[in-house]
């Protein structure tokens, strides 16, 4: 199938990286979120994020434009009844997605593709309580979208192989790499991730070191580009908070219960960079650790 139309649903960090790559690869993209605000402020990010691609020589100003062109917004769902594809990249909380796919059901075309940017909920049960399992799939890009290579397919038990083949397409057009996951519990990235960055967490929470040491730790140590507690409030930490949920409720192990800790700074609000404050707090010039 030829996919010329793009919907994407929530503006967050991930909505607008979303848009940004598929506009720069030629698609029309039309961008939803339930607050006009995160709508005006993700398109002038994406725009931002383009300029600095075009001072550094990764792109022109005229591909800029057109690029931008192709990328309209709208607080309506409905609107993306007629897109060829659409990804879903709301809060990871499950009731948010399904009540979205509900919704948006009774307007989509019968062709239209649909997705979801889950970092760790099932898509097989996303996908039951659609009316095209057949033509739904996992679609989990990386944080940023724009730099991140890679990207995780995922089928559902009911996926068709038509669908996939044409995700596959996809995520070649847009120059990136895929790699299939089975439809298990926060897949294959985060299967891993996600539990490295909750035990720095416990290693906060019992003393064995502090924010500052724990990230140089392992940026040093085992030469990751950020320290996992950077890289929690990166990600945000109610996402972060999120999967751990999801893999402790569905793998019923208990090596994937959440750190209190990092329940607590959720239940704070203190959700990471995306508040202003997580692990560190970034109201100041320069990031200060809140441990
Ligand atoms: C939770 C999930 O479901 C799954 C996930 O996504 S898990 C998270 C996965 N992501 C990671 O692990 C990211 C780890 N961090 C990194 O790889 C790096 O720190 C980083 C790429 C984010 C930044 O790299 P850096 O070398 O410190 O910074 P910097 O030199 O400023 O940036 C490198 C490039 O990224 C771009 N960039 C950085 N942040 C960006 C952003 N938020 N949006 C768009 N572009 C960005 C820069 O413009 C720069 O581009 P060029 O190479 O084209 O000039
Ligand atoms: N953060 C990450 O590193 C990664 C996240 N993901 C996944 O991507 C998805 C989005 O994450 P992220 O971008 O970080 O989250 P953000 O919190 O940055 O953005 C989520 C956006 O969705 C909006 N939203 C909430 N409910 C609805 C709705 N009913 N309709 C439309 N928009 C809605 C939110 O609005 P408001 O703020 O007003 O609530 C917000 O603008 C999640 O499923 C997450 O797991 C995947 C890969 C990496």
């Amino acid at each position: 199938m030829d996919i010329r139309t793009v919907g994407v649903i929530g503006a967050g960090q991930m909505g607008n990286g979303i848009a940004h790559v598929f506009a720069q690869a030629g698609y029309d993209v039309l961008l939803t979120d339930i607050s006009q605000q995160a709508l005006d402020d993700a398109v002038a990010l994406i725009d931002k994020n383009i300029e600095r691609q075009v001072s550094r020589g990764k792109t022109t100003a005229e591909d800029k434009a057109a690029a931008m062109a192709r990328i309209r917004t709208t607080l309506k769902l409905a609107d993306l009844g007629p897109t060829d594809l659409v990804i879903e990249a709301a809060t990871e909380r499950e009731t948010v997605k399904n009540a979205i796919f509900e919704d948006l059901q009774p307007h989509l075309a019968p062709h239209t593709i649909l997705t979801s940017n889950t970092s760790s909920i099932s898509i097989t049960r996303l996908a039951a309580r659609t009316d095209r399992p057949e033509k739904f799939m996992g679609f989990h890009f990386m944080n940023p979208v724009p730099v991140m290579q890679l990207v995780e397919l995922i089928r559902g038990i009911a996926t068709d192989e038509q669908t996939y083949k044409t995700m596959l397409k996809v995520v070649e057009s847009l120059g990136k790499t895929a790699a299939s996951a089975e439809d298990f519990p926060a897949f294959i990235v985060n299967r891993v991730l996600i539990p490295m960055i909750n035990e720095a967490v416990y290693a906060l929470y019992e003393g064995v070191g502090n924010v500052r040491s724990i990230d140089q730790s392992l940026k040093l140590g085992a030469n990751h580009p950020m320290g996992p507690l950077e890289l929690a409030d990166f990600i945000g930490l109610d996402t972060c908070l999120a999967i751990m949920n999801v893999l402790h409720d569905g793998l019923a192990d208990t090596k994937y219960r959440p750190c209190p800790l990092l329940t607590k700074y959720v239940e704070a609000g203190w959700l990471g960079r995306k508040t202003k404050r997580g692990f560190y707090d970034y109201r100041g010039p320069e990031p200060v650790p809140t441990r």
